[in-house]
């Protein structure tokens, strides 16, 4: 692997449990910008919104980013919003082999009521607030993505394994 795999997506879509799975399988490291970013700053990303506001997020994100795409190759699951920058998308384009991963409103409505560490969807109508980012981001997480791969239907480790066998083809084209 000459790059890093960077998989993007909606809060939901399992970037960061499907990431860590793909990376035992391709036996790369994983990282993830939002854990990171919590490490780097000491602080969990609710309180970072609530200090900073999301622009004082996305800046320290990009910042991750920047970082790590200039360490070792690995598994990199992003934030969900990381495509909201152009700056970003092109870091993705020129540092990765980039991962869309996919998956429907219901889908994405069931994974993230799980638990409430996701301020974007602190709000009376998290359905809404769904569907309006998949309708502003479908387009960026396509614009950057190499790698197409829907996970409605698949547990974790069927989505690993489709999004392992996709990566190879798109890279032996
Ligand atoms: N394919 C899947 N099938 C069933 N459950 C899944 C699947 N992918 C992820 N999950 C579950 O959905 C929840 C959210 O997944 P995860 O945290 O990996 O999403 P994410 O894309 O990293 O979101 P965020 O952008 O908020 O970081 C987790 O509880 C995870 O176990
Ligand atoms: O989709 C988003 O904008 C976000 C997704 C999460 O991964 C976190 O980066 C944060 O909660 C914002
Ligand atoms: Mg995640």
């Amino acid at each position: 692997m000459n790059r890093s795999i960077f998989l993007v997506g909606p809060m939901g879509a399992g970037k960061s449990t499907i990431g860590r799975l793909l990376a035992a399988q391709l036996q790369l490291p994983f990282a993830d910008t939002d854990k990171v970013l919590e490490e780097r700053t000491g602080a969990d990303i609710p309180w970072i919104f609530d200090v900073e506001g999301e622009a004082g997020f996305r800046r320290r994100e990009s910042e991750v980013l920047e970082e790590l795409c200039l360490g070792p190759h690995q598994v990199i699951g992003t934030g969900g919003g990381i495509v909201l920058l152009e700056e970003n998308r092109r870091l993705l384009q020129k540092f990765g082999h980039v991962i869309y991963l996919q998956a429907g409103v219901e889908q994405l409505l069931e994974r993230t009521s799980k638990n409430s560490n996701r301020p974007l969807l602190r709000v009376p109508n998290p359905r809404a607030r769904i569907e309006e980012i998949l309708q502003e981001r479908a387009p960026l997480y396509r614009e950057v993505a190499d790698v197409i791969c829907d996970t409605d239907d698949l547990t974790p480790k069927q989505a690993s394994a489709l999004v392992a066998e996709r990566l190879m083809e798109s890279l032996s084209q």
